[in-house]
């Protein structure tokens, strides 16, 4: 029995996390839920869980948690940094679902990798921020990362099971792989007029064609900026050279990633498009369990089709290419100036196409910094996000 802490339990992946749980009764236990502020969504998962532990980043909404329990309840609810981090470390944590969106998800995944646990990782951004000494820690500690993000799921099944053993520091070329082929739906707009895009709602960017994910992810995959994130996830998960890495669209989401051999093979991993099936992956690698996903039927798919992505569409997966290729510092500034301005055009305040113009202003004005430490990370990140909103307000 595995027991379970999840971060960003009343999100998109952690409602996919718990339907697998509860698929695999006899497998998994919820020890810990986490989340910001949902208060109702929250209760609710505690009536139906009964986790050890419920933390609410939010202390408002702990207090509210709390007072709206039953008093009988199993469950303990908590706040606090100290808290989130005792429940990641606590020797009862045997794994952590990484789901919290956005930069916020850093900390408490980097301390249960610091802590030597196994670590399911959806939260990209922690990687796209802190990739080099997080992949270093996770050596160091002996945690066992898992990649949940389904194209990084898919090389993952891929790759020789060696290489497997070696995230972070595999080299690619002794196994003889070529390259690694990243496919990308293109998002709701990739056929939409180009003159079109800087009057496309929130509503429409929302409205991916494949897959059904939190908002600040849809907008991510409308931009393509989702598939520069994987970029940067990818180069430090599979330890890639610029030129092993290629993206590719392939407007379907079938085929979730390849893996192209030196002899010409091209390996493939294929399935409906739903988290479920990544996820029980890495739940229960190396074994494989029920994850109450439809089988992929050939016949109803008909046809795949793939087409090589063009950056005039899409700016911003070039900004996230070109950011790599700079560092650490990039990936950082990138990733917080994005998260702003995906904020900002959520909330209405900014076009569509202001996203990619706020975040080449935040990545032109990236200076040398030293990163040594999550904190010196953290302070990077919050800089990015002063002059992401300073960018934001010279618009209109
Ligand atoms: N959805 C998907 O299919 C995929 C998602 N991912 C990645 O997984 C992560 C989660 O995505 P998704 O589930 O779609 O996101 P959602 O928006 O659906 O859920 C976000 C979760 O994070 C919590 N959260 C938000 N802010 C904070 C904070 N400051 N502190 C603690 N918790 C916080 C939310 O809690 P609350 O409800 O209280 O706000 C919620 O539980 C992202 O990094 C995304 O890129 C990767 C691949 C696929
Ligand atoms: C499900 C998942 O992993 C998402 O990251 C997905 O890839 C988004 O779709 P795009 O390929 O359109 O970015
Ligand atoms: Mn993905």
């Amino acid at each position: 029995m595995q027991n379970m802490v999840i971060l960003g339990a009343t999100g998109s992946i952690g409602a996919s996390t718990l339907n697998v749980i509860e698929s695999n009764p006899s497998e998994f236990n919820v020890y810990g839920l986490v989340a910001n502020a949902s208060v109702d969504k929250m209760l609710a998962l505690c009536l139906q869980h009964q986790p050890q532990y419920a933390h609410m980043v939010d202390e408002h909404a702990a207090v509210q948690l709390k007072a709206q329990l039953p008093v009988d309840c199993v469950t303990e609810v908590t706040t606090g940094a100290q808290a989130l981090n005792a429940l990641v470390t606590d020797s009862c944590t045997d794994t952590v679902m990484a789901a919290i969106v956005g930069a916020a998800g850093l900390v408490p995944t980097f301390d249960a990798v610091k802590a030597g646990k196994r670590v399911l990782l959806a939260n990209k951004e922690a990687l796209v921020m802190s990739g080099e000494l997080f992949m270093n820690t996770a050596k160091a500690s002996g945690a066992t990362v898992l990649p949940v993000d389904s194209e990084h799921n898919a090389i993952f099944q891929c790759l020789p099971t060696q290489v497997q053993g070696q995230l972070g520091y595999c080299n690619l070329g002794q196994h003889g792989i070529s390259h690694i082929l990243l496919t990308g739906s293109g998002g709701p707009f990739l056929h939409s007029d180009l003159s079109a895009l800087s009057a496309m709602t929130p509503a429409q960017a929302c409205n991916h064609p494949n897959w059904s994910m939190g908002p600040k992810i849809s907008i991510d995959s409308a931009t393509m900026m989702n598939k520069g994130l994987e970029f940067i996830e990818a180069r430090w998960l599979f330890n890639t050279q610029k030129e092993q890495l290629k993206v590719v669209i392939h407007p379907q989401s079938v085929i979730h990633s390849m893996v192209q051999y030196r002899d010409g093979s091209v390996i493939a991993q294929m399935g409906n498009p739903d988290m479920r099936t990544p996820i029980a992956h890495c739940m229960s690698y190396p074994q494989r369990i029920h994850a109450g996903v439809e089988p992929l039927d050939f016949f109803k798919v008909g046809q795949l089709s793939f087409c090589e992505p063009d950056f005039s569409r899409f700016p911003c997966l070039q900004l996230a290419m070109q950011a790599c290729e700079q560092g650490q510092e990039a990936t950082t500034v990138l990733n917080a100036a994005n998260e702003i301005a995906v904020d900002a055009f959520l909330k209405g305040q900014v076009r569509f196409t202001d996203i990619a113009d706020v975040n080449r202003r935040c990545l032109d004005s990236v200076q040398q910094t030293r990163l040594a430490s999550i904190e010196d990370i953290l302070q990077l990140d919050e800089q990015a996000r002063v002059t992401a909103k300073s960018v934001i307000k010279t618009l209109n």
